[in-house]
């Protein structure tokens, strides 16, 4: 049975009929799938739209159907399909019972739906045919009927309705209209009855209204002829519709047309707010997948597409679980669902996996869409790919946790794996070592050769550690030069002095850097062991820097570790650095003057100013322990221009007493020769004490050198030219550069101490120091020896040529009194 398109208004109340009694939507497939899809679905009545997706849906399983159908039997007789093909059932005939049509490829290779498909389809095809007769029979003593019709009754079942009503003779003579059309076009109804088009209205009008009544006679059904906007009696904006039918006789003989228009207004806002659904659908950037109630997709948008990989023919039918990643488990998959079936909703984040194989985390929220019987219908998910969010929330963490530079483990991270293993070892009764890790020096590194280049060294280093250590051990950076291992489990110190050895071992190697000669490093490493040293991660990491402190004061490139007394050292030194700030604005500081001989003239060079500290509590404090704490905490540039104050007021005040010596000399910390105003200040001082620049030594030391030795350079050549005399102190112990020390503008090398220990018994130290004044002599410059305390040492210089000498066998640094009155300090000239 084919249902041709000029039978559809027939037909009309027989599908109504089929809807009302089965529940179904009869769809006129031979047209909308294999002609036009718009023009039969049209033609239903606006029930059917309701749901217009749904039908959109179906009309597209509907046209799969039919290509596979195609596909598989080319020779089928497409009549035949078309009549199962055109019935799409809804759910509740089968009493919510889930149903899902299959094609099934039969013996006979026929293509059929599925037996209970089948069977329901012939009931309907019995129905329809009943439903058929009955409506013909009907429709025939309905006409008879209506000749007997009052057509005053017509007239007010006319008028009875909202929609405009009016009817035309052939000749477009208006026979009948209802009070509708009396208030819209303004007019009675004895104005318009009689009358035609031409006179009623514009030339235009009556001629598209003439058309359109031609257009509904010759196609012989009820055709809807436009669709407009306009405006009612109180200029409230309607849609119209309007269709038109033909009028006939008894006799079935065409004698006019009946018209009616309705406002669709609701209509066109449903189909607008659909339009505008549909364009949201479409234009999300998030991608969106609509499944049926059993979870079979129906529709994907283009985002879907874009991030998934898939093109929506591919998945349509398909269940989303095609994306899965396999990243969660079933258990994640069961409780999504239960709330989704009881909340109507789920919102979380998913793992799933991209055509490509790539897998990627998206944002979803499903949720539920009910029908009016409050069963699910539908299932709509909107995701968007969240994976750069992850990345950037990845790279947060790994910020917050990992040191970017050699992306070891930070400090957090450290303490929080100490915290882990801590937990472990005291459940399992194990010991647990940390070694804090400092590298000699590297400051030094940084200055000289720059940032860039220390953090080469430092990754490198990282890089070395890495690979010396076990897989449990733990390595991290705290930051700048200091590393933390952590060995979990250890069974004695046997086994930490090993790792150390293994560690320690990675300087034995030089670092290559760019542009520079091979650098060599070393590192003080101190140890602490839980559960002996402390219990608690900060405490055992605490300890640990403690011990390292200690091997780096025990002369560094070495270990330590820890015991008690170190803590007891760090509480001292903290209380040190506290008094050492209240000492210089209490005036705690005092200067004592060592005198310098010349070892070739009787006589005294001049005095070496060196500080004192009497603390009130603490007693006297040796230069020694407070120096390099005053660097540490940034106070030596205070108290060297204190020094340096001091130093000259009491020059001016013994040159003025007629107290004469050659120089006082004052020793400057590398720290306060980099500061860009040392230069200045030094004028400064000269200038508002008085004391003649060629009175003034600075002693400093070897390591200045090693930061920024060129700007170094410059400020000593200032100060030169300025009178001031520079000498080398502690000559032989640190970074010697011949190749910056012949740059220097120096005048003194002062040979350290440490050699001159046990000379000349000590073959070694004798050696070394006459080597050093051999060098000086050879450079043009004096060389002055410290430390020495007895006559053969004395003599041992004189033997070799030695300028000047400064030792307790002279004198041991006394007060600016003490050397005022002592007379055996002959001070002049040499
Ligand atoms: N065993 C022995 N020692 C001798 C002998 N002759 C002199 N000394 C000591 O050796 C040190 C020489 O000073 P330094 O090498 O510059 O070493 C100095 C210097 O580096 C630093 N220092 C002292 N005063 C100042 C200062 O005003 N500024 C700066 N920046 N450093 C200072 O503190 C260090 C220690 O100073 P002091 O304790 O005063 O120790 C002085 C001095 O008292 C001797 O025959 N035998």
């Amino acid at each position: 049975m084919i249902i041709e398109p000029q039978q559809i208004a027939l037909w009309q109340p027989v599908v109504d009929k089929i809807y009302e009694r089965f529940g179904v939507v009869c769809v006129l497939s031979r047209y909308c799938v294999f002609q036009s899809q718009a023009t039969p679905l049209t033609e239903l009545p606006a029930k059917y739209f309701e749901d217009p997706l749904q039908l959109t849906i179906h009309s597209n399983h509907i046209k799969s159907y039919c290509e596979a159908a195609i596909e598989s039997q080319p020779n089928h007789d497409l009549a035949e399909l078309d009549f199962q093909l055109l019935v799409m059932p809804s759910k509740q005939i089968f009493g919510g019972i889930s149903w899902q049509p299959t094609l099934v490829l039969t013996e006979e290779q026929r293509v059929e739906f599925n037996h209970e498909l089948t069977s329901f389809i012939e009931d309907i095809k019995g129905y329809i045919c009943q439903q058929y007769n009955e409506f013909i029979a009907d429709e025939t003593s309905a006409r008879v009927q209506l000749e007997d019709i009052d057509p005053i009754s017509v007239q007010s079942f006319i008028d009875a309705h909202e929609e405009h009503v009016w009817v035309k003779d052939l000749n477009g003579v208006y026979l009948a209209c209802n009070r509708s059309v009396e208030k819209a076009w303004n007019m009675s109804n004895s104005d318009i009855v009689g009358k035609t088009d031409e006179q009623l209205f514009d030339t235009r009008t009556a001629q598209m209204f003439h058309e359109t009544d031609q257009k509904a006679i010759l196609r012989g059904v009820r055709t809807s002829v436009s669709e407009c906007e306009s405006f009612d009696a109180f200029r409230n904006k309607v849609w119209l519709e309007t269709y038109k039918a033909p009028l006939r006789d008894k006799q079935g003989q065409t004698i006019g047309v009946i018209g009616v228009s309705r406002n669709i207004a609701k209509h066109k806002e449903a189909e607008e707010q659909l339009l505008l659904a549909a364009s949201v659908f479409r234009n999300a950037v998030e991608g969106v997948v609509i499944t049926d109630h059993l979870g079979n997709i129906t529709d994907t948008n283009e985002s879907f597409t874009r991030i998934t990989g898939y093109n929506k023919d591919e998945v349509l039918g398909q269940n989303p679980r095609i994306l899965r990643s396999g990243r969660h488990d079933e258990q994640f998959y069961k409780k999504m669902w239960n709330t989704l079936i009881v909340q109507g909703k789920w919102h979380g984040e998913i793992w799933n996996r991209r055509k490509n194989g790539s897998i990627f985390p998206q944002a979803i929220t499903i949720s539920a869409v009910y029908g009016d019987n409050n069963e699910i219908r539908y299932f709509v998910a909107v995701f968007a790919d969240i994976s750069d969010q992850k990345q950037t929330e990845e790279k947060l963490k790994n910020l917050a946790y990992f040191d970017p530079l050699t992306q070891l483990p930070n400090r957090m991270q450290f303490l929080s794996s100490l915290e882990q293993e801590l937990n472990h070892a005291r459940r399992n009764q194990t010991k647990l070592a940390v070694i804090f890790i400092d590298v000699d020096f590297f400051k030094n590194i940084n200055d000289s050769l720059g940032h860039i280049i220390g953090d080469e060294i430092i990754i490198e280093l990282g890089r070395r550690f890495t690979y010396t250590l076990a897989q449990d051990d733990v390595l991290a950076r705290l930051g700048g030069d200091e590393f933390v291992v952590m060995l979990p489990n250890v069974s004695g110190t046997d086994y930490v002095s090993s790792t150390i050895n293994r560690l320690r071992s990675v300087f034995e190697k030089p670092f290559l850097v760019a542009q520079s000669e091979p650098v060599r490093l070393s590192a003080s490493m101190g140890v602490s062991i839980y559960p002996n040293d402390a219990d608690d991660h900060d405490s055992l990491l605490l300890n640990a820097d403690s011990a390292m402190h200690r091997a780096k004061s025990d002369g560094r490139n070495n270990f330590a570790f820890y015991n008690e007394s170190m803590t007891k050292a760090s509480v001292e030194q903290l209380k040190l650095q506290n008094a050492l700030h209240q000492a210089l604005v209490e005036f705690q500081f005092e200067l004592h003057y060592q005198p310098k001989i010349c070892l070739k003239q009787t006589g005294s060079l001049g005095l070496e100013a060196l500080i004192r500290w009497h603390h009130p509590q603490l007693g006297q404090v040796s230069p020694a322990d407070f120096i390099p704490l005053a660097e540490e905490i940034g106070l030596i540039w205070d108290i060297g221009l204190w020094v340096l104050n001091e130093a000259c007021t009491q020059g001016v005040r013994w040159l003025n007493s007629g107290f004469s010596f050659d120089r006082i000399s004052v020793n400057v910390a590398s720290l306060q020769l980099q500061r860009a105003d040392f230069v200045d200040e030094v004028m400064k001082v000269l200038l508002n004490t008085g004391l003649p620049a060629k009175h003034l030594e600075l002693e400093i030391t070897e390591s200045c050198m090693m930061n920024h030795p060129e700007e170094i350079i410059n400020v000593l050549k200032t100060l030169g030219n300025m009178g001031i005399a520079i000498s080398i102190d502690d000559f032989g112990t640190g970074y010697s550069s011949l190749n910056y020390l012949k740059k220097l503008p120096i005048d003194i090398l002062k040979i350290d101490q440490s050699f001159m220990r046990d000379i000349p018994d000590d073959g070694n130290n004798a050696a070394i120091a006459k080597a050093i004044i051999a060098m000086g002599h050879a450079m043009n410059l004096k060389v002055i020896a410290e430390g020495v305390e007895t006559k053969q040492q004395a003599e041992f210089l004189i033997a070799n040529g030695c300028d000047y000498a400064q030792g307790y066998l002279y004198s041991k640094p006394k007060s600016a009194d003490d050397i005022t009155h002592d007379s055996s300090i002959g001070v002049r000239g040499c």
